[in-house]
């Protein structure tokens, strides 16, 4: 019973005007494009926002077809690794062990390329896709044990760079051939306005 974990507790600053997560994407608010994307291969999604968000974040995903729980950082503006962490506990007080942590902004997402990590990431802590030199943290499925524990610790310890409580855990990474049968969009993330209007020609090809 694998739980999706959507970050959206960033102010979106190079964004500008507006909390992206909630932004109207193409007539879809982005981050219900990532829940909807989710929804065939999650049983439970958890939202991890700030207090303040959580009502625009509710409305945005009123009538989802999977249960929405909410988790809030116990301090606002911690930075990504404090809202996996977050996230993944709320995930524990679930049945499942494992969840799939993708950031708001990511609206092209491939659910096959979701189901796939949750395979590969059985039996270990995490699989984590590399399409580049860099490993997508913010695209990868954790046992919510481990990547939680790993992340308070990271974060005690003054860290910010999600790749460390990474190197903590035993885990798997996907690259090359393995992830070229999947959709290479699926990494691709909101940041700007300019980005945000590429993303909205692109969904009204
Ligand atoms: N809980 C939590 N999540 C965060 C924080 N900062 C960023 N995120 C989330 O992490 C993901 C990736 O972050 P960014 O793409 O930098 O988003 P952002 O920080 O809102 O945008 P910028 O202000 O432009 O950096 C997004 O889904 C954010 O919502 C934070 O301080 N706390
Ligand atoms: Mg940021």
């Amino acid at each position: 019973m694998p739980a999706g974990v959507v970050l959206a507790g960033g102010r979106s600053t190079r964004f500008g005007e507006g909390d992206k997560a909630v932004a109207d994407l193409a007539g879809v608010p982005m981050i219900r494009r990532v829940a909807d994307r989710l929804a065939p291969v999650v049983d439970v999604l958890v939202v991890n926002c700030r207090a303040d968000q959580r009502e625009a974040v509710a409305d945005a995903l009123s009538g989802y077809d999977r249960p929405v729980r909410f988790a809030t950082d116990p301090d606002p503006d911690e930075g990504p690794m404090a809202g996996i962490r977050t996230g993944l506990r709320e995930v524990e007080a679930t049945d499942a062990a494992y969840g799939f942590v993708a950031a708001c902004d990511m609206p092209f997402l491939d659910p096959d390329l979701v189901a796939h990590l949750f395979e590969r990431a059985r039996g270990t802590d995490a699989a984590v896709p590399r399409p580049t030199e860099w490993f997508e943290t913010t695209h990868a499925v954790y046992r919510a044990t481990a990547m939680a524990d790993a992340c308070d610790a990271a974060l005690a310890a003054g860290e910010r760079r999600i790749v460390e409580p990474l190197f903590e855990l035993d885990y798997v990474v996907v690259e090359g051939e393995e992830l070229a049968q999947f959709d290479a969009a699926s990494f691709a993330n909101v940041n700007t306005r300019e980005e945000f209007e590429d993303a909205e020609r692109r969904l009204r090809e």
